[in-house]
């Protein structure tokens, strides 16, 4: 599937483009281009993976023209680009729109021009039902890869949504960690709020089981239990074996209680796949009379897949999924190293 293929990753430089990179050169891929902004962090990359088939090239989702000049050649695309703080995008809403809105019409239309054979959009659970511009536009970003996939040609358009990657850069879990380490109390916004919980290479699993099984328009999305975030304080304290006090800091401006991965309208017409829902593109044509005055019954009876109503883990279990983690256990190993 991966074997002598040219990739590109767009935004391949955070936690998720190392992911991949480290499977698709694993897997044999031909050459690996990674499209983004900082050259610091490229060259980070490069020395960190010292591998001839990975290729940098600066650009930017928002510039078509360096998007296209970098595709040249690809057989598939990653589209992980994008501007994912719920925070900044709520005070910089036109950023949003800019790479993630107009940055995936950019890099879709670079796919299609050049010929790539599949284009895998990653998304996120914030999409659904979305209450933040950081989640809004990547709804948009979405509605634009399915209404783009009818008139693709020979290029796959398809989309990957997933909650809450476990230790991503900025999440819950490293702040976690830094307070226990500096002797703080953990903070906790609502101790009932709920999220998915998912790990990085679980993630990557989702982008290749999306390549692998895509038809035009295709949404997907990989099941995953959920906690409260109460749970998720007291398993990363019982792994690193602390006993620090908790301060409610209640919910932050943007923030959801729980989050959904697939919409009851969506549920309707979702594919179990075992560990993957697919949620094919709506096949009603454009023909606008069929949207207003033919209803679907079944979207009544139909229930979302949130982290409310899902598979729900307790402190042990979370506590077992943690200690599976590398950056965990290489947390715990300094711990001891110090003691
Ligand atoms: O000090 C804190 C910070 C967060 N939380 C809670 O922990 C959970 C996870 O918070 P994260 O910040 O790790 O994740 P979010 O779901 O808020 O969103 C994160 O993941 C998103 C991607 O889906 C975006 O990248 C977003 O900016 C990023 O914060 C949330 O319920 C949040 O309320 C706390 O309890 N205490």
């Amino acid at each position: 599937m991966i074997r002598d293929r040219t990739i590109m990753v767009t935004g391949g430089t955070g936690s998720f483009g190392h992911a991949v990179t480290r499977r698709f050169l694993r897997d044999g891929a031909r050459e690996v281009r990674i499209l983004s902004r900082d050259e610091k962090k490229q060259d980070d990359m490069r020395r960190r993976f010292g591998d001839q088939r990975l290729k940098f090239f600066l650009g930017d989702v928002r510039e078509y023209r360096s998007v296209l000049d970098a595709m040249q050649g690809v057989e598939l695309v990653f589209h992980a680009a994008a501007l994912k703080q719920v925070p900044s995008c709520e005070f910089h809403p036109m950023e949003a729109v800019r790479t993630n809105v107009l940055g995936a019409e950019n890099t879709i239309a670079a796919a299609v021009a050049c010929g790539v054979r599949c284009l895998v959009a990653l998304s996120t659970d914030k999409a659904v039902y979305p209450i933040n511009a950081m989640g809004l536009s990547k709804a948009l970003m979405e509605k634009i890869v399915v209404a783009k996939s009818r008139s693709a040609g020979p290029t796959t358009l398809c989309i990957t949504r997933y909650g809450n990657v476990m230790g991503s850069r900025g999440s819950v879990i490293p702040l976690f960690m830094r307070q226990i380490r500096e002797r703080r109390p953990l903070t906790i916004t609502d101790p009932h709020m709920t999220r998915f919980l998912m790990s990085l290479e679980e993630s990557v699993d989702l982008v290749l089981h999306a390549y692998a099984h895509a038809r035009p328009g295709d949404t997907f999305v990989r099941k995953a239990p959920s906690c409260t975030v109460g749970t998720l304080a007291e398993a990363v304290q019982s792994v690193l074996g602390s006993r620090l006090s908790v301060e409610i800091i209640g919910t932050r401006h943007g923030e959801k209680l729980y989050e959904t991965l697939v919409s009851r309208e969506e549920m309707v017409r979702a594919e179990d796949m075992g560990r993957f829902y697919r949620i094919s593109a709506d096949a009603r044509d454009l023909n606008y009379e069929k949207f207003f005055s033919d209803g679907e019954p079944s979207i009544s009876d139909a229930v979302d897949y949130s982290s409310h109503n899902g598979e729900l883990l307790g402190p042990d279990a979370v506590e077992r999924l943690l200690r599976d983690l590398d950056f965990m256990r290489g947390e715990r190993s300094q711990q001891h190293d110090a003691a």
